[in-house]
């Protein structure tokens, strides 16, 4: 191989580390090739774009970060004309320099590289007229297409000898050159210019620069009138878009010193801004920042090859928007990672403490990040994709939003409810200034974290959970009035019993006429307080008229229905017998003073003791309403649960007589004992029927008293008799008595029938005629009680 890396020039570092040249592609390539600057095939032999020039931008070249810092230079000409020589003396690149035996083609495709020590790249074209690709122009024209297309300075290097050669091939590429540029940039007539740099070769200086470029430039007039031109741009002039500059370079072989001055002079028009001849001026920008470059020129690369119309516009807004994303994305990304420490908190319920800067600020700095880059790219897409970042930003940043008003709300139900409890606990407080109080601090609470967390530049609303949060509070208020309401009702009811149940008890023990109106009585008394208790509290509760209104009826009702229950107690068997027991007693029993009562014979036992038995039980039967007050009976509104004849009702006709009849047993007993007091006292035998019944029976008294026989029998009679009636005990010996005899008289009969229906069975069967018993057996199936009174009233009359 005799291809030898050009690296006697002045630029190269003695320094530097040898390293590999990656360039795969290239059949000409020394394996070991000191390199200064890594150098990409960007497009090969194939036509194949590089995947690596992103990576070459980014890692390789320093880049990175330039922006449109950053200026793109390509070069043009005849293959072997020391293109790749001139690129490495200039800007210190690496580019396969043919040797000088050899004489052939070198570079193949397109070469890309930066230049040492400044922000520029070079791309090295492949020679026009190239042998080895024959006739064939088609690469010629997609490769000045892609360098026109990227590039602010094409150089185009000729040799001075080719200069005036108009059907050489250089001018063959100038025309392609100004054909595609028309194509691209046809519409954009003295906005967008390139620059073409024309370096004449092997200048040896018989012919001044002034006439080199002069016969060139008459050259470049006549192919660009020699243009078929696009519709509407058939009066437009090769200076609408191009600008010339024209410089020569001595011989390399015959004039190195000359060259090498003529080189450094050069390369002073790349690198010096202020050089008067300064060539990356900013109207032959491409507005392609370094870090989009890869994707640009990607992607024109592509429409060349698939032979679209290469739109170059439209590939800056494809650009822009594929930048624009991946910047995005990536600011998104650490927006993302940083915004998350919130969520925990904020699903947990948790307020968090200036959440509102602290999300502007994430937010901030993601948009930050992304304008530093993506401000570079087209500037409509760039407003286009801000906004878009923006709302997808706020999207997200609305879920913590939500989620802190949310939790605000639930504080400030808390707060509410707690103050609430608090102002309830203290004596004397007013339920409704409490809770518009209340209200008040925390509506302004959550209003104030609200307010504090909606950021600028954001549609978010918290009117809603406002709204909700004032429904909520009220809503609360209302159940907690209605229970604390509730709760007051309950220890009215409470206070009612207490105030009823003694009072009303005593006065149904002291059954009497003036027992109802004495009822009656307590129970006006105890709603009078509960009235008094209730307006008291209606304040509290901020009760409007209707209100107190229904509580006040309801409070009677309530009253009147424990004052029923507990007559209702105290009305039962067990308790009404009592009552009656004691009242008869105290009546029929006891006199005026508490002390027993002696019936005499002349008074009238019958009348007291009615009265005392039967008058009790009528007056029990039914609530009496008089008002002894007001004199007029009073009445409760009846509702559809209440009505109040029905609860004036005591005893009903069937208890009436239940009590009544078992009350009788146990007067009975009374009265018999009365009606014998009397008879006792009646029964006093005067001083001379015992005279009379001494002289009658002496002679009897003395047969029995001498006759053994007689006197054992009569000991035998008379002396427990004697004993018996000594110790009251007749009544009982009697009662026994009466038992035998009817226990006797119903063997009798059972046997006495036993022996009739066995006389019937044994006769023929005659009309059975129906069983007639003495009036004697009925009276069998009456109790004991009945007995017992039977047989004292029959010893009574
Ligand atoms: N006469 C002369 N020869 C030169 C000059 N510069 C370079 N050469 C020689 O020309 C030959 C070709 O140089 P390259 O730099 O490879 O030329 P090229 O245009 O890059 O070649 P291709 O890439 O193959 O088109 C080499 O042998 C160089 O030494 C110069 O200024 N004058």
């Amino acid at each position: 191989m005799d291809i030898v890396p050009d690296v006697d020039h002045p630029l190269i570092d003695d320094h530097v580390v040898p390293d590999v040249i990656d360039s795969p592609s290239s059949p000409t390539k020394t394996v070991q090739t000191p390199t200064i600057l890594s150098r990409l095939h960007l497009i090969d032999e194939e036509q194949k774009f590089s995947a690596e020039l992103s990576t070459y931008i980014n890692e390789k070249w320093t880049l990175k970060d330039a922006g449109f810092n950053y200026n793109l230079a390509a070069i043009f000409g005849s293959q072997s004309t020391g293109k790749s020589t001139l690129l490495n003396r200039l800007f210190g690149t690496s580019f396969d320099v043919m040797s000088e035996s050899a004489r052939r083609q070198t570079t193949k495709g397109i070469w890309i590289s930066q230049g040492k020590d400044m922000k520029v790249l070079i791309m090295d074209v492949e020679g026009t007229d190239g042998r080895e690709r024959g006739e064939d122009q088609d690469f010629e024209r997609k490769s000045a297409l892609f360098s026109v297309a990227t590039s602010e300075v094409l150089i185009v290097n000729l040799w001075e000898h080719q200069v005036g050669l108009y059907n050489g091939a250089n001018m063959g590429l100038l025309k392609t050159v100004f054909e595609v540029n028309l194509q691209l940039f046809g519409g954009n007539r003295g906005k967008e210019k390139t620059l073409l740099l024309f370096v004449i070769r092997d200048h040896v200086g018989a012919t001044p620069l002034a006439n080199l470029s002069n016969t060139l430039k008459a050259d470049l007039e006549r192919i660009w009138h020699g243009l078929s031109k696009p519709e509407g741009l058939e009066d437009c002039k090769i200076t609408d878009y191009f600008d010339f500059m024209f410089t020569t370079l001595a011989h390399k072989l015959l004039q190195p010193e000359k060259f090498e001055s003529d080189v450094d002079q050069l390369r002073l028009r790349f690198t010096n801004p202020s050089d008067p001849n300064y060539v990356f001026q900013p109207q032959y920008s491409r507005r392609v920042p370094a870090d989009g470059l890869h994707f640009y020129a990607g992607g024109i690369w592509d429409k060349i090859m698939t032979n679209k119309d290469l739109d170059l516009p439209t590939q800056q807004e494809l650009l822009a928007q594929y930048r624009c994303d991946e910047i995005a994305n990536t600011a998104f990304a650490i927006f993302q990672d940083t915004i998350k420490e919130f969520r925990q908190p904020i699903e947990s319920g948790n307020i968090v403490e200036d959440l509102g800067p602290k999300m502007q600020e994430i937010r901030g700095v993601a948009m930050k990040s992304f304008d530093k880059d993506a401000s570079r790219y087209h500037a409509e897409v760039y407003k286009r994709k801000r906004s878009d970042m923006l709302t997808k930003a706020n999207t997200m940043l609305e879920a913590y939003f939500l989620g802190q008003l949310k939790n605000l709300h639930k504080k400030a139900v808390n707060m509410f409810s707690a103050n609430l409890q608090q102002a309830l606990r203290t004596e004397g407080s007013e339920f409704s200034v409490v809770v518009n109080s209340s209200k008040k601090e925390v509506l302004d609470y959550f209003l104030q974290g609200a307010k504090a967390i909606k950021l600028e530049e954001t549609e978010w609303s918290y009117d809603e959970e406002l709204y909700q949060l004032e429904q909520g509070l009220k809503d609360f208020a209302t159940a907690q009035r209605e229970k604390e309401l509730n709760k007051m009702l309950n220890n009215l009811e409470k206070h009612l019993r207490k105030e009823l149940d003694e009072p009303v008890g005593l006065a149904l023990n002291n059954p009497g006429p003036g027992m109802w109106g004495r009822v009656i009585t307590i129970y006006q008394r105890t709603v009078e307080d509960g009235e008094q208790l209730l307006h008291k509290k209606a304040r509290t509760f901020d009760l409007n008229q209707d209100e107190q209104g229904e509580l006040l009826i309801n409070l009677r009702r309530q009253a009147w229905v424990l004052m029923t229950k507990k007559v209702q107690e105290e009305s039962v068997d067990g308790m009404m017998l009592l009552k009656l027991r004691n009242r008869f007693e105290e009546k029929f029993r006891y006199d005026e003073h508490g002390l027993p009562r002696v019936w005499k014979p002349d008074d009238d036992i019958d009348t007291p003791f009615r009265k005392a038995r039967d008058e009790l039980v009528p007056l029990f039967a039914k609530i009496n309403t008089l008002d002894p007050a007001k004199g007029e009976k009073f009445e409760l509104e009846p509702t559809e649960d209440f009505d109040f004849d029905q609860s004036l009702k005591v005893l009903s006709e069937t208890r009436q007589q239940e009590i009544t009849t078992k009350f009788k047993r146990e007067s009975d007993a009374f009265y018999l004992e009365a009606k014998r007091s009397v008879v006792a006292t009646q029964a006093k035998v005067p001083y001379w029927v015992g005279v009379a019944l001494i002289v009658l029976g002496w002679n009897e008294f003395l047969a029995v008293i001498t006759n053994p026989l007689y006197l054992m029998v009569a000991a035998m009679v008379g002396v427990p008799m004697v004993a018996m009636w000594y110790l009251d005990m007749l009544g009982l010996v009697e009662t026994i008595a009466w038992k035998v005899y009817d226990q006797g008289y119903k063997l009798a009969m059972d046997k006495l029938k036993e022996t009739m229906d066995k006389r019937e069975t044994e006769k023929p069967q005659p009309q059975r005629q129906p069983q007639q018993y003495p009036p004697r057996y009925d009276s069998i199936s009456k109790d004991e009680g009945d007995i017992e009174l039977s047989s004292l009233d029959k010893k009574s009359q």
